[in-house]
């Protein structure tokens, strides 16, 4: 089942705030919808938002002709962090003189894409890291890049989904990854589906892992990539890098070449968005802390260029702590 599809004219999707509960598919027939669903992370993760901006363009240019500039405008500023958002959209519509099969045709081309890539980038980050650790490996990761975060198959749990076909994988450490418990709702359902033997932990004991020896690398995914090689992801991806480089473990992010912006010279040149800090002071219904505290919920963060072992895609491999730049 891919996480986002094309189905009878419209655009399906699993609505990922419902999980772990359930697996509920909603069609989206608007880009009006298609935002809001971004912005809840009813769909979320830079590969699926990057389909999702495909799948968005197609819909915009099908619906009227008036709408479309305000549609397209409303869907690449729908969430501001991941590239491939905006690189769908743009994506998608390269063929817009062609017309409305035209554009559909591009966005379901990068969908077919997404699930050859993401095997691609997981064999070769698998291959990175058994050629570097001995025996069975255990992984840490942090938030969910798995096949939630993609139309298929998963980035970092794309790594991981090939050390575990390759029998070399000992066993996984999940970061729940508050506010949002991507890493709790999302990485351990899909993990419990694979089989994969897994822990969860709360995101302040990532380091202790890492400094117990627990983990023998980090693997996560990312949301943008500078040209230097600075890593936006997750917020709590920059301090487990601080820990991996501590341990002496090697931290790898596995993404599509579409996350890689060349366009950024740096990572404090993004837009890291800030959310509703209702977020972070309300779940299930019930408050975790008083009314009138002030919460401030950043969404991703910065991990600089000089603390990621390597970024590992469909095409190569980049080692930006030894200087090597992606762009
Ligand atoms: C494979 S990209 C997944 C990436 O996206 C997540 O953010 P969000 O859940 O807010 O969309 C997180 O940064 C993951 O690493």
């Amino acid at each position: 089942m891919r996480t986002i599809d094309w189905r009878d004219g419209h655009i399906v999707l699993i609505d990922q705030t419902r999980l772990p509960g359930g697996v509920v598919e909603v069609a989206i027939n608007s880009v009006e919808e298609l935002v809001i669903a971004i912005q809840r992370l009813a769909v979320r993760g830079a590969p699926a938002l990057g389909a999702a901006g495909a799948l968005g363009a197609a819909l915009a240019v099908r619906a009227d002709p008036a709408r479309l500039d305000r549609d397209l405008a409303a869907l690449r500023a729908a969430r501001p962090t991941a590239v491939n958002l905006a690189w769908g959209v743009d994506r998608a519509l390269r063929r817009l003189a062609e017309g409305p099969d035209a554009v559909l045709a591009e966005a379901l081309d990068v969908l077919a894409e997404d699930g050859v890539h993401n095997r691609s980038l997981g064999e070769r980050g698998a291959r990175w890291l058994t050629e570097r650790l001995e025996g069975l490996v255990a992984v840490q990761t942090h938030c969910n890049a798995g096949s939630l975060a993609c139309v298929e198959w998963g980035t970092a749990l794309g790594v991981v989904r090939s050390l575990h076909g390759q029998g070399r994988l000992r066993h996984v450490y999940v970061d729940e990854t508050r506010p949002l418990l991507q890493g709790a709702r999302l990485t351990a359902w899909e993990l419990t589906h694979l089989g994969v033997p897994h822990t969860l932990v709360v995101d302040a004991a990532g380091p202790t892992v890492l400094a117990r020896g627990l983990a023998d690398a980090v693997v996560v995914g990312a949301d943008r990539i500078a040209a230097n090689g600075d890593v936006i992801n997750k917020i709590g991806t920059y301090p487990l890098a601080l820990a991996a480089a501590r341990a002496g473990v090697p931290f790898l992010v596995a993404a599509p070449e579409s996350t890689v912006d060349p366009s950024v010279p740096s990572g404090d040149k993004v837009d890291i968005e800030v959310r509703d800090g209702a977020e972070l002071l309300l779940w299930g219904g019930s408050r975790s802390a008083p009314s009138g505290t002030q919460a401030l919920n950043v969404a991703f963060d910065v991990t600089p260029a000089d603390l990621v072992t390597a970024i590992v895609t469909e095409d190569r491999v980049v080692h930006p702590a030894r200087g090597e730049r992606p762009a």
